[in-house]
């Protein structure tokens, strides 16, 4: 079984021996790296929690969360700031990092966050919710061929928690305690896919400085997740073909054979039968991957669980450190009237602006904003709905009292009409949800220059003066402005 070790993230060599000297000496296996680009590269399955400083070079703290985020949802991820960072962290805290500390620290400080959060991920059985009948019975399939060593193939769109339900498989099965290592297929540059999966040995090819494991070692004794399958090459589904069937594999460069003892989970949100018919995808692989087949249905397809996903995620971006606030009646209608076709991720993301919205104790109505604020109504794309919003923001004119009304009547006036008899103007819930919208735009590209005005303003193609004018309104309406 491998040893979960803490992640440090610090450019600072003497910080970061001083941390490492602390975590060591309390018993907690530690990996150092110096930047967030080195972070990334070193995040496997062994990582169960990291402290990162937030100024770095390069890559700076708030967006290695964030991609450490979308990768290991669960990890527990604890900033370290400068004084002076502090409110920025707060608000970082609001979109996954789980605890921040304020340096300098004492020695004390750093081990009690390492004792509160290190293997909290919640990679177990609860992480599934299932409350619609239809995952409910999902899931208790998946209870009982957790226990086999089939292969399973998981077909669903994207964003239905296809890595979810193979995290609960495995989590399930007698492999849960050693390692279910994932790997993304689409996401891997196609001359490194042969490399990352299958290892390599030192002098393999340029670069090859190392001789490195491929992901089918480093899974051995547990479960190796193959997701979006569909995109594999022809050479490398012969090449996957051959080590599911001969249970080997062999290093690129090596010609030692290794013997695995790997469970495959794999997924893909493609029409596989289409795929092979069309011959983009081979017959014999698919049905060595589909021992047993599992279809995630599309969100809309199970709304008992929109409410139960929704809690959890509350409870997810809350942490320890904020109180979970509950959805109201009429917030809750409109998370379960809408359509979601970006599934669950689309729903997490809807949570996650609830969460920065909302001022009272309860998320409303109006702090839900829905990706079909401009779609559904005038079925304009959203991309024409925010060249719209970045003319408005543009007027200078805007910067009057009235502005944000005045803007809201041009967008509607210049948005497409629908065919409907129903004129867009006549939807009351339409001029609160673009104002919503105006603030998220606002306050995304804000966090995106890490608060930086002038870039801000450059990047929305307004002026800094109008820029200021926004914010001094939102900080008016008490939005936490970073
Ligand atoms: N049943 C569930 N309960 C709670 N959270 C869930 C559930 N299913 C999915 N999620 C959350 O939804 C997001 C998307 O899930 P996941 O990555 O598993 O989807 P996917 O189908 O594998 O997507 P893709 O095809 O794009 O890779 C993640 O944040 C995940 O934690």
């Amino acid at each position: 079984m491998t040893i979960a070790k803490i992640l440090v993230v610090e450019d600072d060599a003497e910080l970061q021996e001083a941390l490492v000297d602390i975590l060591s000496i309390n018993q907690f296996e530690v990996l150092a790296v110096s930047n967030a680009e080195q972070a990334l590269q070193a995040l496997d399955d062994e990582i169960g929690m990291v402290f990162t400083d937030i100024r770095m070079d390069g890559m700076d703290g708030y967006t290695l969360m964030k991609k450490l985020r979308a990768y290991k949802p669960y990890l527990p991820i604890v900033l370290m700031t400068a004084y002076g960072t502090v409110e920025q962290a707060v608000q970082a805290m609001k979109h996954g990092a789980v605890d921040y500390i304020e340096k300098p620290f004492e020695a004390k400080l750093l081990v009690e966050k390492a004792q509160a959060y290190f293997n909290r991920d919640a990679s177990s059985e609860d992480d599934f919710v299932a409350s619609d009948l239809v995952t409910i019975q999902l899931k208790t399939m998946a209870q009982k061929i957790a226990k086999s060593d089939a292969s399973i193939y998981i077909s669903g769109a994207s964003g239905t928690g296809k890595e979810v339900l193979a995290r609960y498989i495995h989590a399930q099965s007698e492999r849960g305690r050693a390692p279910f290592v994932a790997i993304n297929c689409a996401a891997i540059p196609e001359n490194m896919l042969e490399a990352t999966l299958f290892g390599y040995e030192k002098g393999a090819f340029t670069g090859a400085m190392k001789s490195m494991p491929g992901k089918f070692e480093q899974a051995q004794g547990g479960t190796l997740f193959l997701d979006e399958i569909g995109e594999l090459k022809a050479d490398l589904q012969a090449k996957l073909l051959r080590v599911l069937q001969e249970r080997e594999v062999e290093r690129i460069g090596s010609t030692k054979l290794i013997h695995l003892d790997v469970r495959v989970l794999s997924a893909s949100n493609i029409d596989m039968k289409r795929a092979i018919q069309e011959g983009a995808f081979r017959e014999d692989l698919y049905y060595r991957l589909n021992v047993f087949p599992m279809r995630l249905p599309a969100l809309k397809e199970r709304p008992k669980d929109i409410a139960a996903i929704a809690e959890r995620l509350i409870a997810r971006h809350c942490g320890v450190s904020r109180v979970q606030p509950m959805i109201n009646a009429p917030a809750m209608r409109k998370l379960l009237q809408y359509s979601w076709p970006g599934n669950i991720r689309e729903l997490d993301n809807v949570i996650q602006r609830a969460l920065l919205m909302m001022s009272g104790d309860s998320i409303q109505e109006n702090d839900i904003l829905l990706d079909d604020v401009f779609t559904e109504p005038s079925k304009a794309p959203l991309s024409d709905a925010l060249a719209v919003e970045s003319i408005s923001l543009d007027e200078e004119a805007f910067s009057g009292e009235n502005a944000v009304d005045e803007m809201y009547e041009g967008v509607v006036q210049s948005s497409e009409m629908p065919d409907s008899s129903t004129p867009l103007w006549i939807d009351s819930a339409l001029p609160v949800d673009l104002k919503a919208r105006e603030l998220q735009v606002i306050l995304q590209t804000l966090e995106r220059f890490s608060g930086h005005r002038q870039k801000t303003a450059e990047a929305l193609n307004i002026s800094p003066r109008t820029l200021r004018y926004k914010l001094a309104k939102l900080k008016e309406q008490g939005v936490d402005v970073p």
